[in-house]
């Protein structure tokens, strides 16, 4: 069956809300689920799908149905021509007229449409990955992989149990788990179980986390008795993950600028039963509260405010929300920030900088450009690290970037830096000084010998 009409008319309701794009999709979702509270939990899911299926293919919905067609029409698309519903299906939602259209759209194909629509991204994304160098089938099987529905991924908390008991037990409550390809704490649910009221869930076993999240945290090598800071905390999705390999000891700053994600972080915590976290609310990456701890950490991550890009397959939503100009911002503030938490970083301590995102410009350019300017750091080569850990995932460079098609993760980026010692920087300035006189004197030479002739 299509849709029942109470789903019908709520898939609706929610695109209207949704499609002006002032707030995110799952915050109006969650509301409208707020407003209906007479829809069941398999209503939810099937309209929470819906919608997020409309959202992900947007840019195909627009070429099939025109730009200004509106939700209705969008979703008649959906139906008719994605989903390949008949037309006899359709007509307990729409009038013969529209059902004509949906007769012409049907039979569109999605060959001759330009990348952006075939990739699912509007155009100032192709633009954006045009512009770094990638090539049209790059910018589509990205496009394809990020246009999927996500898998759900567990992380098993070490402080209270093990992958292994953790996957048993799971399978023996008949949820379909596997253990993740990558990732040692990882799980990958089947289906999509509610899980907010599970046992498991509420007394800490686990957080729900993508297996990639779970890689980044791994990449700064925290130990027992540490001192190490997320820097961008947020709800501590991260803080979780490295306060467990730390096994609860040492001290672990959570810092953010938003009280309110801070706070979300509380209940997880309590969950968790971690008890070296120390939450921070800082007014801005410089905030004098920082000073105190410049150049006493072993591992700072950086889990930059980013455009999201490499979420969409979770938040379809900020294809449309995001743009050139709020990612050029990001970039400021990212290399603020960057800047900023580095000097927390002890000599011969560690600097993650990550983001969730598929654009370079707030990737290695970030990094990049912090590199020259602090030649007191050096890129570590995050395929070492992972060899190390003997985890065996596939890598093009020395920085980790991740996605669905490649790993079947959400898109991730991170690249780990080092402090070096002051002596090693000295050593390394007086060579370069003296490279740069042995090249005036050859230029010297070359002057004698050409005054000569
Ligand atoms: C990608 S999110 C962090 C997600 C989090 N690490 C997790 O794993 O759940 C980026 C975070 O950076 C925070 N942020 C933004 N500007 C910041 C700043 N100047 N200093 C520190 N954090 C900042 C945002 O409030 C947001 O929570």
């Amino acid at each position: 069956m299509l849709l029942t009409s109470v789903q019908f008319n709520a898939v609706l309701d929610a695109l209207e809300q949704i499609l002006p794009f002032t707030a995110p999709a799952d915050v109006c979702m969650s509301r409208l689920f707020r407003e209906h509270k007479k829809l069941g939990a398999r209503d939810r899911g099937i309209i929470a799908e819906t919608v997020f299926g409309v959202l992900r293919a947007l840019p195909k919905l627009k070429w099939i149905a025109g730009e200004y067609a509106g939700a209705r029409l969008w979703l008649l698309a959906w139906h008719s021509a994605v989903e390949k519903r008949t037309l006899k299906e359709l007509s307990t939602f729409y009038r013969e007229d529209q059902l004509e259209l949906a007769k012409e759209w049907k039979a569109k194909k999605l060959a001759d449409a330009p990348l952006g629509v075939r990739a699912g991204f509007p155009q100032w994304i192709v633009e954006a990955l045009q512009a770094e160098g990638r090539s049209d089938a790059e910018i589509l099987e990205l496009g394809l992989g990020l246009g999927q529905p996500a898998p759900l991924d567990l992380r098993a908390n070490l402080l209270k149990n093990k992958r292994d008991a953790l996957l048993e037990q799971l399978r023996t409550e008949h949820f379909q788990a596997e253990p993740t390809p990558y990732s040692p704490w990882g799980i990958r649910l089947g289906g999509k179980p509610a899980l907010s009221r599970h046992p498991g869930f509420l007394g800490g076993l686990y957080e729900v986390q993508d297996e990639g999240s779970q890689l980044l945290t791994l990449l700064a090598g925290v130990r027992r008795g540490q001192m190490v800071t997320d820097f961008c905390a947020g709800a501590g999705g991260k803080t979780l993950a490295l306060g467990a390999q730390m096994q609860s000891t040492g001290r672990l700053y959570a810092f953010d600028v938003s009280e309110k994600r801070l706070a979300n972080l509380k209940p997880r915590l309590a969950r968790s039963g971690l008890s070296n976290v120390q939450s921070q609310l800082i007014a801005s990456e410089n905030d004098q509260k920082i000073k105190r701890l410049a150049g006493k950490m072993d591992a700072v991550l950086v889990d930059a405010p980013c455009s999201g890009l490499g979420t969409l397959r979770r938040n379809p939503d900020l294809k449309y929300r995001q743009s050139q100009t709020s990612v050029a911002e990001l970039n400021a503030k990212q290399a603020s920030i960057l800047a900023s938490a580095a000097r927390l970083v002890k000599t011969g301590g560690r600097l993650v900088y990550a983001t969730c995102s598929i654009l370079e410009a707030e990737n290695s350019v970030i990094v990049d450009t912090f590199l020259a300017t602090h030649p007191e750091f050096e890129r570590i080569d995050v395929r070492t690290l992972l060899a190390k850990e003997k985890i065996d995932l596939p890598l093009d460079g020395p920085d980790l970037r991740m996605t669905p098609v490649k790993h079947g993760t959400d898109g991730f980026y991170a690249a780990v830096l080092q402090r070096r010692s002051m002596a090693a920087v000295a050593d390394e300035v007086a060579a370069a000084e003296a490279d740069l006189d042995a090249g005036n004197d050859s230029e010297a030479e070359v002057a004698a010998i050409a005054g000569e002739s």
